[in-house]
């Protein structure tokens, strides 16, 4: 297989700063800010013609009915619905742990300041469904949608055959607390949430994974919605050496190519020998892999194994990468935790495959990538809160703070602002109105 093996210099020349071409970047922008504007012009009309020319069919109804929902529980075993239960049980714990309350900080009887942590009223979950489908993506977004409070919950994923969604979505959803599922997906989708047409409610913000048109989309409405992050195509990193199985490694490797012919994956070894073995492995697994056209592209476009001098040199080149998932098989893995700097979320050992986080063990899956974990952080409780800041004054404290205020003031030349606090303590102090 012709995966691409690069010494670290060359990987930072030939990897690292390669851009995403100027030109497919922005083709992928122009056909968003297309969609986007016919259905901020045209509402529902645009939002079916998209819908049709994007998935092939429109499905009469936008709206998965009561009925369907019902019905799904039918057609999903009882193992499936129980794996999904035992995962949002453990999504839940995790999560659970997030949530904030308010801070009250009161500094004496004349102070009281602090913040409100209140939840969003409404948001969109966007879940993938373009070449697979992801009900761990429901679980992922809703359920700390559900623990931070927010009221209502709508939730949007392309039809499969451009009438129904699978019903493991439908059960999903139920599980995580969805209140209303929509069946489109694609730019339309995320345009129809932000501008609302006659049957999708504007929400208040938009969470979730996508391609690379969903994750366009998303950038290109921030600012007339909240946006969570730009979680696009899946990537993983590996750090291993010798101790490693190479089995293990291409097997991590395959499992988020397989995602999409975009997803990245880059192993970072000292070792040539594991290079090899990586590299025979590959070949091997992608033979009798079902997605393996997908994997495979992904691989030979995407796919890098880095020959480094070190784990030193490994994890400075991670650090760089910032990839959305970093998995340490390292003996002794968990030492090594403080070498990360930037990464989405990491997997320690050699029995910590990244399966355990995209589906079950609580952490989120939704994470940041294309290098944004160096800024950004995967989904959690906190992105489906707001924080309001509070203060009280008494007359009294007020009185005390007012020559530095407007000294402050009288240096902006902004004497309003000063006038706003003499302007109280001109009044007398048994004055009811004070
Ligand atoms: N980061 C995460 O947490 C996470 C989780 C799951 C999946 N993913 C990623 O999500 C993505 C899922 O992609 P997907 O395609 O399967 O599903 P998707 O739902 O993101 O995209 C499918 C939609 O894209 C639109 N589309 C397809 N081709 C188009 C074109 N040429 N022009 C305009 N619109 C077009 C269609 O409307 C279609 O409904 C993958 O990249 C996967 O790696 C990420
Ligand atoms: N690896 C994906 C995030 O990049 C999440 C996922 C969902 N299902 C399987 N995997
Ligand atoms: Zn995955």
């Amino acid at each position: 297989m012709k995966i691409a093996v690069y010494q670290a210099q060359q990987f930072k020349n030939q990897f690292l700063n390669k851009r995403k071409s100027r030109s497919q970047a922005n083709h992928v922008t122009q056909v968003a800010q297309e969609v986007i504007d016919a259905v901020y012009n045209q509402g529902e009309k645009a939002l079916r013609s998209y819908i049709k020319q994007f998935d092939g069919s429109v499905p009469n109804e936008l709206l998965v009915s009561d009925q369907e929902r019902e019905r799904a529980w039918q057609q999903v075993s009882e193992r499936t619905v129980q794996a999904l239960q035992n995962a949002a049980e453990n999504i839940r714990t995790f999560h659970n742990k997030q949530l904030n309350q308010s801070k009250f900080m009161q500094h004496d009887e004349q102070i009281v300041s602090g913040q409100l942590f209140q939840p969003i009223d409404r948001v969109g979950i966007y879940v993938p469904g373009g070449t697979a489908c992801y009900p761990s993506s429901v679980l992922m977004n809703a359920i700390p949608a559900k623990i931070a409070g927010v009221a209502e919950i709508i939730m949007v994923t392309p039809a499969r055959d451009g009438q129904e969604i699978a019903p493991i979505l439908s059960v999903a959803a139920d599980i995580a607390g969805v209140t209303r599922i929509y069946k489109v997906g694609g730019i339309q989708a995320i345009a129809a949430l932000t501008y609302g047409t006659e049957s999708i409610p504007v929400v208040d913000k938009i969470v979730g994974p996508g391609n690379a048109y969903v994750a366009a989309a998303k950038a290109l409405v921030y600012g007339d919605v909240g946006i969570d992050m730009i979680a696009g195509p899946s990537e993983v990193a590996i750090i291993a050496d010798d101790s490693a199985n190479p089995k293990h490694v291409a097997a991590d490797l395959i499992a988020q190519a397989e995602h999409d012919v975009q997803a990245r994956t880059v192993l970072f070894t000292p070792s040539a020998q594991l290079i090899a073995a990586t590299k025979a492995e590959l070949a091997t697994q992608l033979e009798t892999l079902p997605r393996t056209s997908i994997a495979s592209e992904a691989i030979l476009t995407n796919g890098a194994l880095v020959q480094v001098s070190d784990l030193t040199e490994a994890f400075d080149l991670a650090n760089m990468l910032a990839p959305e998932h970093l998995e340490i098989q390292l003996d002794h893995a968990l030492s090594y935790l403080s070498h990360v700097k930037h990464a989405g979320s990491v997997f320690l050992g050699h029995y910590t495959p990244e399966s355990l986080g995209d589906y079950y063990a609580g952490p989120n899956h939704v994470l940041p990538t294309s290098g944004t974990a160096k800024f950004s952080s995967g989904l959690s409780v906190d992105d489906f809160m707001k924080k309001t800041t509070f203060l009280y004054y008494s007359q009294q404290a007020l009185a005390t703070a007012a020559k530095d205020i407007v000294t402050l003031a009288e240096e902006e030349q902004l004497s309003g602002h000063a006038r706003a606090v003499t302007k109280r303590l001109e009044v007398k102090k048994n004055d009811p109105s004070g």
